[in-house]
């Protein structure tokens, strides 16, 4: 498509395209990171969109469950071939953004780059890299992480799959004890991998030191075909996902070499002896570090979920809002800007907390080489509680956005199913989200308690601010705003602690008492979090070094974001003396202002988000706007239509039609 013809465009698309105010290459660059990462992730895309072998012959809809898989492995199979051959080098994580859309839903190589090439080179030792790395990354062999059982993911500390050490002959033998004991989930272990990493209990000199990475071959590198004394299968069609292989595995004693225990942090010597860690959670690390990439991938999900809503309301028309009038486009309602353009602003929210924690682990990452944990409490905190929010308001993003294209929503040729599904698996995978914001509620408290302390993590250091609580501001700025999340998230941890406080005074247990308060603690981990996006959107788009027009556009998105979440927690904010009823309805005039401000721009907004047409993969969402057309020859596809009247009505139909004759 050519997007300097306007000849081929819808004509609501061209007038809304005219009214664009800022340099939308501009705003492009800000999303990317750069110009030099607009640059290379439109040659990737390039690369991709160029090449029939990334076509599917059929609908994937319309695929049987083995064709899935196998058009997606087809496709990832050539992908990491093609990023392997290109001459300037690519570094497969950095450039991951680039590849959303291509693979369509849920990739049998993904957890292979994803988790089990990190879990070699954050867990395993020098030699053991040397020895699987290298192969990993060529795809020599290919892995995924195995963790999950069927009766526990959640709780990592009652995995059941045991790893005993046999000193007499340097083995580990794996075992899987009990039916719950069996792997469950791994992306790509159904048929795909030949090796893994697997989380197994330690057992050495009869004592268990709890769950540990090991690295097991599984198929025959030959044959592919799966290992004596392993049990392997892919576990059954799922919500979204469909063409990866989630997959099961089984352990019947079988025995893997001592130096297959990955090393890195923890030892168990040729004599058995343990040598531990210098912290206790540094195997937990290949989580950590998806948590991280997780918020990245939940902002390119929605920048499509919300590319595909705001066209395609630019270009319906429906209804009327001046009595005998013509229809008028649907985002002229303000309904309809309060579902879309909010989404637009948590985008931005999404990138720039994700730049910011991806800053943070990379410090803590280099802490760690000099042997220093001290920031690793710090990095879980965060890491989980931006997981939880980015796959949470992303998923209820894209729903939102499904929601507002009405009925053409819910057809898959929208993409907007398929970006659901990929999105809200996030919510589960990785650490469930209400598990990890009772982690960050955790972390909250003890922090709070150690007040005065010099702990060194800044996220935290606001809970010292005792003074803020009784300062409520009547000033508006966007600074001010953000003061009143900070208020808003002490005073809840302040209540948390004292009630947790008060059901221990009153004798009972820490852990029951725990309980009794989790509903608040969840909220408490919420606020902090928001807090969080909500600092790091204002300081950067306060610190942007930008043109005027882009700058206001921006700072526009931001107020409407802090204001629209205020609004949906307004009681916490009431509650805390933030912010007084007359103040959160002065907010809320200000929002419906702001959404009239930036619905002028919305189109242009997402259009610098470039995502090309054959990655968007939407009939709806199309850079043309030609909905209609589109619509009508996705439907011709359908294999029903193949025949004006099908078997299935000589078989069933005519039968029961005639049956009362
Ligand atoms: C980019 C897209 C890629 C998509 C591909 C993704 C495919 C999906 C893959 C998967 O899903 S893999 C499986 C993921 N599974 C999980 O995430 C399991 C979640 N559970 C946990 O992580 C842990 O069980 C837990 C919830 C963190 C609890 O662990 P544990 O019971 O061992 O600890 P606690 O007793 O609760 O806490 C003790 C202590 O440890 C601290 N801590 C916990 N984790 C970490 C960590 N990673 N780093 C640092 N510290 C950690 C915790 O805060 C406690 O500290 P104190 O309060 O005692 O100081
Ligand atoms: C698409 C997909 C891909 C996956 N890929 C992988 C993979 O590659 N490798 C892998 O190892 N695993 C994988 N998993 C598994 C995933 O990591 C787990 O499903 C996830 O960690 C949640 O654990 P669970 O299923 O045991 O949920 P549960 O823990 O059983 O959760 C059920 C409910 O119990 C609640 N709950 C549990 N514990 C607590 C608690 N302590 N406090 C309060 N509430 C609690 C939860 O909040 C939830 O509401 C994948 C899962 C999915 C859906």
């Amino acid at each position: 498509m050519d997007k300097n013809n306007e000849r081929e465009c819808n004509e609501d698309l061209i007038r809304e395209r005219r009214k664009c105010n800022f340099n939308i290459e501009e705003l492009t660059n800000i999303v990317d990171g750069g110009k030099a990462r607009t640059a290379r992730r439109r040659e990737i895309q390039r690369l991709l969109i160029n090449d029939p072998e990334f076509l599917d012959e059929i609908p994937q809809d319309y695929m049987s469950h083995e064709d899935r898989y196998s058009n997606e492995l087809r496709k990832s199979a050539h992908l990491m071939q093609k990023l392997a051959d290109q001459e300037s080098g690519h570094d497969i994580h950095q450039d991951i953004g680039a590849l959303t859309g291509i693979l369509k839903d849920g990739n049998p190589l993904m957890v292979h780059l994803s988790m089990f090439i990190p879990a070699i080179l954050g867990q395993a030792n020098s030699e053991q890299q040397e020895k699987w790395l290298g192969r990993s990354l060529r795809n020599e062999i290919i892995g995924t992480y195995a963790q999950t059982e069927l009766g526990h993911g959640t709780f990592v500390r009652g995995l059941e799959t045991r790893a005993t050490y046999d000193p007499t002959v340097e083995e580990f033998v794996l075992h899987t004890p009990t039916i719950t004991a069996t792997k469950w989930w791994p992306g790509g272990l159904g048929k795909t991998c030949n090796y893994c990493v697997v989380m197994a209990q330690l057992y050495t000199q009869g004592r268990c030191y709890g769950p540990h990475p090991f690295i097991v071959q599984l198929r025959d590198e030959e044959t592919h075909r799966s290992l004596p004394g392993i049990t392997l299968g892919e576990i059954g069609p799922r919500l979204g996902l469909n063409s990866n292989d989630n997959g099961f595995l089984k352990f019947e004693n079988h025995r893997i070499p001592r130096t297959n225990m990955l090393m890195k942090h923890s030892q168990v010597l040729k004599d058995g002896t343990y040598v531990k860690p210098l912290h206790n959670k540094l195997s937990y690390g290949t989580m950590m570090l998806v948590r991280v990439g997780i918020v990245g991938a939940c902002s390119r999900s929605l920048q499509y979920a919300v590319t595909i809503a705001t066209r395609y309301s630019a270009v319906r028309h429906q209804s009327e809002i001046v009595p005998g009038q013509p229809e008028p486009q649907i985002l002229d309602y303000q309904t309809q800007q309060y579902k879309v353009i909010p989404q637009i602003a948590s985008v931005f929210a999404l990138i720039f907390s994700a730049r910011s924690l991806s800053k943070i682990q990379s410090s803590v990452t280099a802490k760690l080489k000099d042997g220093n944990t001290d920031l690793l409490p710090e990095l879980h905190s965060l890491s989980s509680g931006l997981k939880a929010l980015s796959s949470s308001d992303a998923s209820w993003g894209v729903e939102v956005c499904r929601l507002a294209c009405g009925g053409h929503g819910y057809l898959a040729s929208s993409n907007l199913p398929r970006t659901y599904t990929g999105t809200t698996c996030a919510i589960t995978y990785e650490g469930e989200n209400t598990v990890l914001l009772l982690q960050v509620a955790r972390y909250l408290i003890k922090s709070y308690r150690s007040i005065g302390k010099e702990t060194g993590a800044s996220s935290v250091s606001y809970l010292a601010d005792q003074t803020s609580l009784a300062s409520s501001s009547s000033s508006f700025s966007n600074k001010a705003l953000v003061q009143a999340f900070k208020l808003s998230a002490l005073s809840l941890v302040a209540e948390a602690e004292a009630r947790l406080q008060k059901l221990c005074d009153m004798g009972q247990e820490f852990y029951h008492a725990w309980n009794y308060c989790s509903v608040l603690l969840l909220k408490c981990a919420e606020a902090h979090t928001r807090y969080y996006i909500c600092e790091k959107y204002e300081q950067t788009v306060d610190s942007l070094k930008a043109s005027e027009g882009v700058k206001n556009v921006l700072q526009s998105l931001c107020r409407l974001y802090l204001i629209y979440h205020i609004t949906l927690t307004h009681g916490d904010f009431l509650k805390c003396g933030a912010l007084t009823p007359r103040n959160i309805a002065v907010l809320e005039g200000e929002m419906c202002d702001l959404l009239a401000v930036l619905r002028p721009q919305a189109v242009s907004i997402v259009d610098a988000f470039d995502i090309p047409d054959e990655l968007l993969g939407s009939t709806l969402g199309c850079w043309d706007g030609n909905v209609y057309q589109r619509l009508y020859d996705e439907a011709l596809k359908s294999p029903l239509n193949k025949t004006d009247v099908p078997d299935a009505y000589y078989k069933y139909l005519l039968p029961l039609m005639k049956s009362s004759l």
